[in-house]
Order: C-alpha cells, then structure tokens, then sequence
C-alpha cells in the first residue's frame, strides 16, 4: 500500500522565503508519495546520506542520484523475551521520491515579516510534481528540517547539481498573454497561478500582454528568439493557434523558404507552452487530456514534450496559414455570426450564434477532392471506425466528392473539449501524421441537431446516414456556390468576386474566396506536455 507523507503543504504555501499562497495551490490533503519500502537498486551510487526531521519524525535520509529516500530512526527497544527479536524496533518504512520529480529545491528560513534576508535556517524544502489524478499533476513540498547550515549547504548544492541536468527543461521562456481572451482572466491567471511555479523553478521570464489582435504574431516575426527555451501563449484556442503559426512562420523564413509557398515547412526549435486561459480550449484539453492551469504549468516546467501534426491551409498556390482543425460550412458560418455579435458576452455570443446558424441553416455546394492516409494503422483505424473507404483507396490516389454538405470538418488533432472530453475524432492523435476528414451531407435541421448531440456522449455521433469520415493526408475544398455566399448576415451578400467563404480555424475565422488546399505535416511543432498515460515517466 502507497504510504501518505504527513504534515506536507503545497509548493507554494510557506515557501522558503514566505511568499504568500496562490489560489488553487493546496495546502492539503497530504500527497501519496511513491510505494514504500522498495530496495535501493544497485545501481544507484549514494551522493549524500544524514539525518533530517521529517513530518516530525528523526529519519535517516540517502540522497543518490536518483531518489531521495528515508527512513524514521527507531530507537532500539529491549527484546522482548518470548518474541526473541531484537531487530522488530527497526522496522519502519522507507518512503522515497523520484529525482525526476524534482524541481526545485530552496533553502528554509525562519524570518521576521520585514526580513528579506538571513533569519534562522530550519532546513531544506525540495519541490515535487506529483501525479494527482488521471491526467492532474499537483505541486507538493517536503520539508526536511536540520539546522546545521553547513550539512544544508551541502545538499542543496548537490540536488541543485542534479537539477541542472534535467536538460530538456526550460531556463528563458517568452510569454505572451491575451487580455481579452474568455472572460478577460488570462492576465490573473498568469500572474497568479503560473508566474509563482515559473519563479520557484528559476525559470526566467519575459512577458508581453498583447494588445491587439495579429500581435503575436508580429511580434514573433520579428523578436529575439535566441534567448529563450521555448514560448508560452496564455490565452484561448485562437490565441494558441496564432502563436503556434507564429512560431512556425518565423522558423521558414529563418530557414530562407518563400513564406507565400510553403511546401514542406521545417520544424521550429522552439517548443510552445499552453496555459488554457479561453472558453474552449481545445488545444489544451487534446494535448493534457485535462484543461488545468497548474498542470500545464508543471508540463512546462518539467520539459515533457510531445510533437504534434500541424496542417498548413493555402489557396490557389499561395499559403494562407498554419492550424490544427478547421470547419467549414456549418462551424464557419457560426463563428463568422459569433464574432459579428462580439458585443454579447462570451458563452451567450456562442449560443446565439449556434442557435443562430442552426436556424438559417443550408448546404454548401463544394467538391471535396481528398488523399487518403496511407498507414496501415489509419487504415485498421478507419476500418474499424465504420469509415466506408475501402483498401483500393489507400493507393495515393485522389478521391472526390461532389454534393451538398451542411459541415465539413478537418482535424489534425482529437479536439477534446467539455462537450467531448474524449475528442470530436478519437480515433486521430496528436502525431499520427493524418487528419479526420468528417462530411455531413445535406439533411433535415432536426438530423443534424442529433448528429450534434451525439457528440456529447461520444455514442455514434458518426452513424448517420448523411455522415461519413475519412482519415486522410490532404485535402481540397472548392465551394461551387456561384450564386453568391449567404449566411443571413449582410456581410456575405455581393458579387462572387466579392465573396468570402468564412472557416472556423481553431477557433480563428478565416475568409477566404476559392479552394482551400488543407495538408498534414508530421510532428512539425513540440508543445509541453502530454497525455500522462503516455508518458513512461508516469506508469
Ligand atoms: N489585446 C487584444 N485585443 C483584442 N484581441 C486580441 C488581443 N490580443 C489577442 N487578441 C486576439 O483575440 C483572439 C481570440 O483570443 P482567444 O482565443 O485567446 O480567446 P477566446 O476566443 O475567448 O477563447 P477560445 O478561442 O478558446 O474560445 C485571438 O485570435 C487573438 O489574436
């Protein structure tokens, strides 16, 4: 049985240097520290061994270079005659924690308020992330108390020795923050639920607070990027898309490609960092399996790392943008109504602009041309998904679809969200290299409204009639709506030249007037993070 460490408080609660608690940080319930009593390996070569008081108790504690174990000292007891054991007073239980785990370590001080430095030193307090709850991780401390200074130097300079090898962690982060992303939190948030983590991490930081809508990405094709690990975007799905794109803009036009033709875009060094600040946060939820601000937070600071797929969308030749999913037909025509009523409050604009759309809701006329992914493994997936393609597609050949579709959606990533916490595609991974291709076919308003209820409980929501889905590489969608685009909204009105198809690009509208040409690149971006079932670190 895993054994409770007693008296533990959270990171961030009476740290070192008595910095004030944040929100969300928990002082309690005490955490479950790693199954006790497991033989030191062989291996492991001992760098320090002392005693330290721990939860109250005297314990013998062995640092070695990859746990920090220890033990409560018994004192001996006299045998009891008729037991005839001498050694039972001995027998406590070793708990350990994982260095792996580790990420900061700060020497604890006793202060007056008005002290800043000095003071009486009590001991030693080491940070750990921890794994709460299926994909939760929690920061926690343990306090080991002993006030001989030197014995403290020394083991805070060996485990901040250890820390430094950690290499895929971040040292320099460029943070940027959408003030106005969801209910305008996003500046709170950081300040005070990420910035104090980042802090005891020394993780340096520069922070910049956009102020207007494209900022980001202006800003990242033109900043300094040299000095920083890596870019944390705190703010909505449209927030982290436009910084994601801005990453990998910048990266070709560092690496010298015609950013109007990209064709085979090269990855970015630097990995980027989520922190959900937004209504939905889809990009979020897909990559932590969880929408959690502290959880992103020890993501990043941690260095866990995950490719991902990104797909690039151009037209007619030229290149329009990165992104993960997008919508059209249905998803574009609500967006383009939600931010047409940007005046009504967050959760209200998406409603009204759902109910909105579902009321003048009509087909778009489109020829759909595809390439179906070629693994075999998609291929099994699609199979077994009800998917109705069949082996002689997986030839690299162009399929093509002409009808009318009341939604087309394209996604690279699950898009897990509230609504479907397992994904809208749940059977597409962050780096599988393909995309679900899903077509609604034209029906009756109250069909459609079920196959969009069903994504809710995630029963079927693909076994419709009128719904088919493909995983596939690429693909083209040409709207053949000669007539002119018609959303209800004045704004669609005009001559075809003028007209504007509006896509729902990870929550980012996107007009655009003739074919779009939307194709899958393998793995080109690293976020923090990852779903901790993935993770060998967390088995
Ligand atoms: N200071 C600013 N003022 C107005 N818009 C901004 C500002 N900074 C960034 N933006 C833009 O706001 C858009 C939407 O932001 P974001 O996605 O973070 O919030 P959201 O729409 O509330 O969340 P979600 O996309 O999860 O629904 C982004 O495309 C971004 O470019």
């Amino acid at each position: 049985m895993p054994r409770l460490a007693r008296g533990r408080v959270s990171a961030l609660a009476g740290g070192p240097e008595g910095g004030k608690q944040p929100a969300g940080a928990e002082a309690g319930p005490p955490p479950v520290l790693l199954p006790s009593a497991q033989p030191m390996p062989a291996a492991e070569s001992i760098l320090q061994r002392g005693i330290f008081e721990i939860d109250g108790r005297s314990c013998d504690v062995v640092l070695s270079d990859s746990a920090l174990r220890w033990r409560p000292i018994q004192p001996e007891r006299p045998a009891a005659p008729a037991a005839g054991n001498s050694k039972c007073g001995f027998l406590s239980k070793e708990e350990f924690i994982e260095l792996k785990d580790l990420f900061s370590v700060k020497l604890k001080w006793r202060r007056s308020a008005k002290q800043q430095k000095g003071g009486t030193l009590l001991g030693i307090t080491l940070f750990v992330c921890m794994k709460k709850e299926q994909n939760k991780l929690k920061d926690y401390t343990l306090t080991l108390n002993n006030l001989s200074e030197d014995h403290c130097f020394l083991w805070v300079r060996d485990l901040k020795k250890i820390l430094t090898k950690f290499s895929n962690r971040p040292k320099s982060l460029k943070v940027l923050i959408n003030p106005q992303s969801h209910k305008k939190e996003a500046t709170h948030i950081y300040h005070e639920h990420v910035e104090p983590l980042l802090k005891l991490a020394e993780i340096k930081t520069d922070v910049t607070i956009t102020e207007y809508e494209g900022h980001a990405l202006s800003l990242l094709k033109e900043c300094e990027l040299q000095e920083f690990d890596g870019v944390i975007c705190v703010g909505g799905d449209g927030s982290a898309s436009e910084v994601a794109h801005g990453l990998l803009l910048r990266a070709q036009m560092d690496a010298g490609i015609d950013t109007n033709y990209i064709l085979t875009p090269v990855r970015t060094p630097l990995p980027l960092g989520i922190i959900p600040a937004g209504s939905t946060n889809v990009l979020a939820h897909s990559l932590y399996g969880i929408v959690h601000i502290v959880t992103a937070t020890l993501h990043i600071i941690m260095g866990h790392m995950k490719p991902v797929d990104v797909c690039t969308f151009s037209s007619t030749g030229k290149f329009l943008r990165f992104g993960f999913s997008a919508m059209f037909g249905f998803g574009g025509r609500m967006l383009a109504s939600a931010e047409k009523h940007r005046w009504i409050p967050p959760n209200q604009r998406k409603d009204f602009a759902m109910i909105k759309t579902l009321a003048s809701l009509r087909p778009e006329d489109c020829e759909i041309s595809f390439l179906p992914a070629k693994s075999s493994q998609d291929f099994q997936e699609a199979s077994r998904n009800e998917h109705r393609t069949t082996e002689s597609d997986y030839n690299n050949q162009w399929e093509k679809i002409q009808g009318h579709f009341l939604n087309i959606s394209i996604m690279a990533i699950p898009c897990c969200c509230s609504m479907a916490p397992g994904g809208l595609t749940p059977n597409i991974r962050l780096n599988n290299g393909s995309m679900a291709l899903i077509i609604v076919r034209n029906t009756s308003r109250p069909e459609f409204v079920k196959h969009l209820k069903r994504y809710a409980s995630l029963k079927n929501q693909f076994n419709f009639p009128f719904v088919e889905t493909y995983t596939v590489e690429e693909v083209k969608l040409q709207p053949r709506n000669n007539c002119g685009y018609d959303t209800g909204d004045a704004e669609f009105h005009g001559t075809p030249s003028e007209n504007n198809y509006p896509w729902n690009v990870d929550g980012d509208l996107m007009k655009v007037p003739s074919e779009v040409h939307i194709k899958v690149h393998p793995q080109l971006i690293r976020l923090y993070g990852g779903h901790l079932q993935e993770m060998n670190d967390y088995k």
